[in-house]
Formats: C-alpha cells, structure tokens, sequence
C-alpha cells in the first residue's frame, strides 16, 4: 500500500475523474439476500462476481440493526479507537514491528500522507491483545475489545463476499477449507493535511496483496478506485452502513485472471482522514481451482500467500498483474 513506484503512478498528477458515467456498484447484505440456496443469495451472488469482473470492488451495504455488520454505536467506537491510538508517541508506535512486510507500523513518507499501523490475525483475541499491551502497557480494555469486535464482525461479510465468489464460479465445495486458513491484518491508517506545496496523495495507486480488502473510511471521504477499462479514477462514497470490497492479487490469481486485483488510492483535501482496512491472507497455499480454466488451461499455479506478499516487496515497481505472474503465473513450456 506503499508503492511509490507501482505502474500508473504518474496518473495521480493528472487527475482523471470519472464523475459522471461510472460509480461503485451498490450491493445489498440484507437478510433476505444472505440465506444459501435462496434464489435472493443466487442473485447476489451473481451480483458480486458481476462487480468484481468489471469494477474489482463494490460497495456492501448491510443493516444496521440486524445480525450483521458492526453497529453504528461500534463504529463510533472504533473511529474514537482509533484516534486514541494515533494520538500515542511516535517511539511507542514504531513498536509494532512484524516480519512480514505491511503488518507493522509506518508513516512519516514524503511521497504520500498515510501513517499506518497494522495488527496482524487481528480475529484472534490473544493478538489483539498482545498488540494492546505493546501500545498501553497498563492497559487499555476498550481499545482491545472494540478492535476484536470490530475484526470479529467484518470477517464475517469479508467471507460472506468469499463464500458468493466461490459459489458463483461453481466451486463452493472447496470454501470451508479455504476459509478455515484465512486470517485477517487489520490495519488503522490517519492521513493529515497536506502542507501548502506538498503532494495531496493521501495513499499512491496500488492493488493489495490479499484475497480480499474490506475498508471503511470516516466522514471526510477521499478513496478512489481506477475503472481498469478506461483509467479513469471513480471516487468513493460510502452510504451509511456500508463497506467497500477490493479484490486483491492473490484474487487474481485464484480467479485464472477473471477478476483484477483493485487499483486504488487516497486523495487528500483540506480535513486530515481516517480509515480501517480489514485484508484477508490465506494461511499456507492458494490452490487455483481446475475449473476456473474453462475451455484453456489455467494460467497460474497454485502459490503461498505470503510468499506472494514477500515477493511484491522486494519487487516494488511491478504493477499486481505483473507481479502474479512472475511469482506464479504459468510460463508456456511449464
Ligand atoms: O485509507 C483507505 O481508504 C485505503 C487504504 C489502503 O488502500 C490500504 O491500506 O491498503
Ligand atoms: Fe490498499
């Protein structure tokens, strides 16, 4: 998410907005749409495969009040969560530290705006946790409990959105297992204001490295995907009670090249900005289903995630699909 060098970065300068023909299609995860083997699931199945073909993201919009999605009270609280953690010293934040690259804290980048700090497998209560310790050695329970409970609901629409791209593609027996190796980084990010002459890119244009992205931006607004078929950039408004889903490269792959990896990023006003990103990792090897080859045979093996996400930083100027493919894209004499 820190990629200055990735392709297309010089469109940030020229900016090409898309107002008026394209926007995000509006998926709804009401109830009624959520219950398997229904004719309403089928549909929104249908529905999120169609977005993530064209759009590689859509916007899901949930009820607020019902068994699903954070809660408007639970949204407040993690945004003032998340203020709170901000606000802490720059030497305790650099504390968070992981091997694997973007789990960690970073920030003060001349080239982009965002400070971001990650919690890894942030489903898991104890790493939740230990993250809390590092932060407040004497504690600070609202934080954790807000921030698990946060990570605990949204997984559950991030796999409801994998389970209908599993099942629209006709592969649903193999979803149990896969999401049983899933594990989520949660990762916080603040943007300030620009000063007078300095780059207004709050995020440069990247696709994410995971399975699937689910974001949630505060009041002040500014992400913005690019329609791969023409470049344009199309702004995102977040209805209340809604997410935003990305695909993400290991997507790519898995997908046989059918659904893009998300080219997307921040642009900066005059308000500084919050987001929360939850982004799915597979624990172990992706395994590219047969019957997404169709009528050729399939152009990616199956390949480790994280092995994936390892690779992409050490190879900071490919764009996602180049960067699939070199990692495990299947080469002709293969
Ligand atoms: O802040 C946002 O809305 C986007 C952040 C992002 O793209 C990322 O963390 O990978
Ligand atoms: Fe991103």
């Amino acid at each position: 998410m820190d990629r200055r060098n990735e392709r297309n970065s010089a469109s940030t300068k020229k900016r090409k907005i898309d107002t008026t023909t394209k926007k995000l299609p509006i998926i709804n995860f009401t109830a009624e749409n959520l219950t398997p083997g229904t004719e309403n699931w089928r549909s929104t199945c249908k529905a999120v495969r169609e977005a993530m073909e064209e759009f590689s993201s859509f916007i899901g919009v949930y009820d607020d009040d019902g068994e699903l999605g954070p809660r408007p009270e639970l949204m407040r609280s993690v945004f003032s969560s998340l203020k709170e953690l901000f606000d802490l010293p720059e030497e305790t934040k650099s504390l968070n530290t992981s091997e694997l690259p973007g789990f960690g804290y970073f920030g003060g980048m001349w080239w982009q705006l965002i400070e971001t700090v990650g919690i890894g497998d942030s489903t898991s209560l104890e790493s939740v946790q230990s993250f809390t310790k590092l932060m407040w050695p004497s504690g600070n329970n609202n934080f954790c409990q807000t921030i698990y409970q946060y990570a605990t609901e949204v997984s559950k629409l991030g796999e409801i959105v994998t389970r209908m791209i599993f099942e629209s593609y006709g592969v649903e027996d193999y979803c149990d297992s896969f999401l049983d190796s899933t594990s989520y980084l949660l990762r916080a990010n603040s943007y300030r204001v620009p000063h007078v002459n300095e780059t207004n890119v709050g995020v440069s244009p990247h696709g994410d490295s995971t399975f699937i992205t689910v974001l949630k931006q505060d009041e002040v607004g500014g992400l913005e995907v690019q329609y791969s078929k023409n470049g344009t950039w199309i702004p995102v408004d977040f209805p209340p009670s809604s997410f935003t889903f990305l695909a993400g490269d290991a997507l790519l792959a898995w997908s046989n090249g059918k659904i893009r990896s998300c080219f997307h990023r921040v642009m900066m006003a005059k308000k500084a900005r919050l987001s929360i990103g939850l982004f799915s990792f597979h624990k172990g090897i992706v395994e590219v289903p047969e019957e997404l080859a169709g009528d050729d045979s399939l152009q990616f093996r199956s390949f480790d995630h994280f092995g994936l996400l390892k690779f992409r930083y050490k190879n900071e100027s490919l764009s996602s699909e180049e960067r699939v493919k070199a990692f495990c894209g299947v080469k002709k004499d293969d």
